[in-house]
């Protein structure tokens, strides 16, 4: 099946044309600085207008069969992919609140589509489904239970469709079937989410209501005390300048200058004490936080690294591993400087767990998702 894949970040939108029976990737795009001036595109709308110009040539004589869509935020209701209709797209609208920089994106997508290929099916892959496993002493808060009720306020977890790849893959590398593997996986992106996986399921994840819970992102705050909202408030700050500040101006932004790990590690190696001080709160914030997890899968068998800061800088994964020596964990130095594609061990033989990292891929899971749903449809 030719399946075009759409996942709308807060900044940027990449897109892949693959054909899921040879798993092959037949065009691929990324368009980045959406919104932020500088000759990027203004908004998703003028991005989704350039994803459509630059299909045209690939897609002449050998149209689609489908197109399925990452969308962030899936509430309660949406535990599995679906065949989005108008219905669908206005329930996803409905929540575009909870995740405000990802799920107007998302449905602006589905409507370019729509607009342009009305009878293609489109199918929706939420971020949110793999967490549906969360047991109710990790997704609920210590609040009136009346906010649950009326406004559905609860942890729901984010970046799941990529957990549920990285974790499948990490169980196949190290030969456990996947019901029997617990592990800690670590997606340190541009938004970040540490899962706790016990038996395979996600069980606790560090993002909640929103995607703003959790550690240290590359513009996003993650956990504070929640006075600080409150007093902010009273100091006459509106929710909507609260609510940029902490989703658009915060994290490795706010700590560092910018949200460029690579420019960030390169500064901190040149003696720059902003920098330093950056990655020393989000290698220790990371640290806590695996160290938590542990203990809530009932000992971990492996600790694994995904995504693109996840992926790519040996320097933070030494950060965050050298803070982990009480677990016994110790990186080989070789092997987490290698670069490579492919999933990997990069630990000590004498490392007290596995440490590994293993390329997400999102795109194609993605992809396989949509074209399940839609062959199910067609008998
Ligand atoms: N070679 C690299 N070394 C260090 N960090 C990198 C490298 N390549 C990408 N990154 C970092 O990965 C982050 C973006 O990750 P990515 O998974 O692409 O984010 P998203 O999908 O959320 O946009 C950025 O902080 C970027 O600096
Ligand atoms: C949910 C989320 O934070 O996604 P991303 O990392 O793509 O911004
Ligand atoms: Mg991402």
């Amino acid at each position: 099946m030719r399946v075009l894949v759409i996942n709308s970040g807060s900044s940027s939108l990449k897109y892949q044309v693959r054909d899921t029976t040879s798993n092959q990737v037949g065009a691929n795009g990324l368009i980045e600085r959406i919104g932020e001036g500088a000759g990027g595109p203004a908004d998703h709308g003028e991005a989704m207008d350039q994803v459509e110009a630059e299909l045209e040539g690939v897609l002449a004589g050998k149209p689609l069969d489908a197109v399925g869509h990452r969308v962030v935020h899936g509430g309660e209701r949406f535990g599995e992919p679906v065949l989005i209709n108008n219905e669908i797209t206005r329930a996803i609208e409905r929540l575009n609140p909870l995740a405000p920089l990802h799920n107007p994106a998302n449905v602006l997508g589905i409507r370019a589509i729509t607009a342009k290929w009305p009878e293609l099916p489109q199918v929706a892959v939420f971020d949110t489904a793999f967490h549906r496993t969360l047991p109710e002493h990790a997704w609920r808060y210590a609040v009136p239970d009346s906010l649950y009720r009326q406004y559905g306020i609860r942890r729901y977890g984010f970046h799941g469709t990529s957990h549920e790849f990285v974790t499948g893959r990490a169980a196949e590398l190290l030969g456990i079937p996947l019901e029997q593997f617990n592990a800690v996986v670590a997606h340190l992106g541009n938004g970040v989410s540490l899962t706790a996986i016990q038996g395979g399921a996600s069980v606790d994840t560090s993002m909640g209501f929103t995607p703003l819970e959790g550690l240290v992102m590359g513009t996003r705050s993650g956990d504070l005390d929640p006075s600080i909202l409150i007093y902010l408030q009273r100091q006459g700050l509106s929710a909507d300048e609260i609510d940029t500040m902490l989703n658009r101006e915060s994290g490795l932004k706010a700590l560092a200058g910018n949200n460029d790990m690579r420019a960030i590690v390169d500064a901190a190696e040149a003696g720059d004490q902003r920098a330093q001080t950056a990655l020393a709160v989000t290698s220790y914030r990371l640290a806590k936080y695996i160290g938590g997890y542990h203990v809530a899968v009932g000992g971990a068998q492996a600790l694994v690294f995904t995504a693109g800061i996840g992926e790519n800088s040996s320097v933070f994964r030494a950060q965050v591993v050298g803070r982990l020596g009480a677990l016994g964990l110790k990186l080989d130095v070789e092997a987490n400087r290698l670069r490579s594609g492919s999933p990997r061990v990069i630990s000590a033989p004498d490392s007290a767990i596995p440490v590994l990292v293993v390329p997400t891929d999102e795109e194609r899971a993605i992809a396989e998702a949509t074209a399940a749903v839609v062959n199910s449809i067609h008998g």
